[in-house]
């Protein structure tokens, strides 16, 4: 479908403004020379993708302006060979807002309110937002991204202030108590709701727990029931849907990595658009639970813990166990640094891991084979890693099969490896997540990579563990099992703009 106007831009320039295929907006000077309806058009046509715009006014036309220069550049130089130190600038594409004027009025109304229904999602006089934001998360720049780019963004789509309630995270996971209140009010007063996270992977992490926590709560139960009770329906209880936008202002940002959004205004826009996908999360249940052991005072059972990004045990936890102190003097190259150092003292760790209704990697025949319960307990753990999401961080693809949306979890192991190996494997990692595939038939391949629901793994000795970034030790003997959860186990339903 094409559809058109005339209009005259802020140069006081005619113009013809036409929808082409539902797809892109053409804005072309029209001249003497230039017959309106003929199709081809002449060199200063500007062309702008509908998915890229954000808000329609009588005069303003709102869009976001992509480039990729460093394609240009590797066009020109070739491309750069991967090394531990330089994958990060992998992929990134400038993201710029900008608008588009015209003279006061001359937009026709029929064309904008056709415009608009293309590309706004006409939701949003009725939704209210909350807004989670992490003033430490990165580089410190939640905060003023909200007020420069998000907002702006949001009250141009369509949005007003008054659906905006702003939450500020607070230190030593007490997010999740914020984020469980929040829960509690969208499940009691059941008013249409989305959440944006302003932060990284530690901030999701604590929002989804404590709405989670909210769900585990009975009182919006009792209260669902006494409603139902009152309007003399059966009680039943409807398993609710927490819709989220991640906005990217962390360092890592490994869950907004895998939802492909590339930049806070490219989430913002999915946000915009309202398409929406849902994500699963990991039951984690320690044993012994070390909040019980240190807190030997508690008569609660401990909280649960979920995580959606990532857990670890082994050489990963301990790199990020290692970087933590790091993070304000050197950012993300903390963890190449510390990779370095850790390599020159490679360790093994003793375990046991057994893996329900797996599925195993198959690099010759490059598909998962069917094999059911799985237990390794011959050799020692170099790296164990069990992924949601297929990067930690920018370019570090090591759990390239993984997704957010899939009902099972991605294990990525390297056993009795020697330094060397593990090197190597790592610069296939950043190099598009190689490390799963053979280059020929004669390769000894090292990765052992499966997928699997449910996992359970017994250390030897004490050990720490990465869940979601954040490091807690396991006593020896100790176990950590692996669960996925979802609205088919009777949990709240996940769902995350994409
Ligand atoms: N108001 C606050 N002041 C200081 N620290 C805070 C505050 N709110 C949260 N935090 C801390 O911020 C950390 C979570 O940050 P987050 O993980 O979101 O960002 P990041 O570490 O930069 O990103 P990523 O995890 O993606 O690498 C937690 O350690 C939390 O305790």
């Amino acid at each position: 479908m094409s559809f058109s106007t005339v209009a005259v831009d802020n140069l006081g320039v005619s113009v013809q403004v036409r929808v082409v295929d539902n797809t892109y907006l053409s804005i072309e000077p029209l001249n003497n020379n230039n017959n309106q309806n003929d199709n081809t058009q002449n060199d200063n046509t500007q062309k702008i993708e509908l998915k890229y715009i954000y808000g329609i006014d009588k005069d303003v036309i709102y869009y976001c302006h992509v480039s990729n220069p460093q394609e240009q550049q590797q066009q020109k130089e070739g491309v750069e060979k991967k090394t531990i130190t330089n994958f990060r600038t992998e992929g990134i594409k400038i993201w710029e807002r900008r608008i588009l004027t015209f003279q006061k009025e001359t937009l026709d109304e029929t064309f904008i309110t056709k415009l608009r229904s293309l590309v706004l999602f006409d939701n949003k006089d009725d939704t209210r937002v909350f807004i989670v934001v992490n003033p430490a998360a990165g580089a410190g720049q939640a905060l003023s991204q909200w007020n420069t780019i998000v907002k702006p963004m949001l009250l141009h789509a369509g949005y007003n202030e008054s659906q905006f309630h702003i939450t500020h995270t607070l230190p030593k996971g007490k997010t999740r108590g914020l984020a469980e209140q929040l829960g509690i009010k969208m499940l009691t007063d059941k008013k249409k709701t989305i959440v944006l996270c302003l932060g990284g992977d530690g901030t999701t992490h604590e929002v989804v727990n404590g709405l989670s926590d909210a769900f585990d709560g009975r009182e919006w139960q009792q209260q669902q029931q006494q409603q139902q009770q009152t309007e003399g329906e059966e009680t039943t209880t409807t398993l609710p849907t927490f819709r989220l936008g991640i906005i990217p202002s962390g360092s890592g940002n490994a869950f907004s990595l895998s939802l492909k959004l590339e930049s806070v205004e490219h989430s913002v826009l999915q946000v915009i658009k309202g398409k929406t996908q849902p994500f699963r999360l990991i039951d984690v249940s320690l044993d012994p639970d070390p909040e019980v052991k240190n807190n030997s005072t508690r008569v609660k059972a401990p909280p649960k813990r979920r995580i959606l990004v990532v857990m670890s045990w082994g050489f990963h936890a301990q790199l990020v166990s290692k970087s933590r102190y790091l993070q304000p003097f050197m950012g993300n190259t903390r963890f190449s640094w510390v990779a370095m150092y850790l390599l020159l003292f490679l360790q093994q760790h003793q375990g046991e891991l057994t893996m329900m209704d797996a599925q195993r990697y198959d690099s010759t025949r490059k598909e998962f084979v069917h094999e059911g319960q799985v237990e390794l307990k011959d050799k020692p753990f170099t790296y164990f890693l069990v992924a949601k999401q297929d990067s930690m961080e920018r370019g570090f693809k090591i759990a390239p099969f993984a997704s957010p949306a899939t009902e099972d979890m991605d294990v990525v192991m390297m056993r009795d490896v020697t330094k060397e190996q593990l090197k190597a494997a790592t610069i296939k990692v950043l190099d598009g997540g190689r490390h799963v595939d053979k280059e020929d038939e004669e390769e000894e391949n090292i990765v052992e990579y499966y997928k699997t629901p449910e996992l359970l793994l017994r250390v030897k000795h004490a050990s720490e563990l990465c869940l979601d970034g954040e490091i807690v030790y396991l006593a020896a003997g100790g176990t950590v099992r692996l669960k996925m959860i979802g609205p088919s186990q009777g949990e709240p339903d996940f769902e995350s703009f994409v």
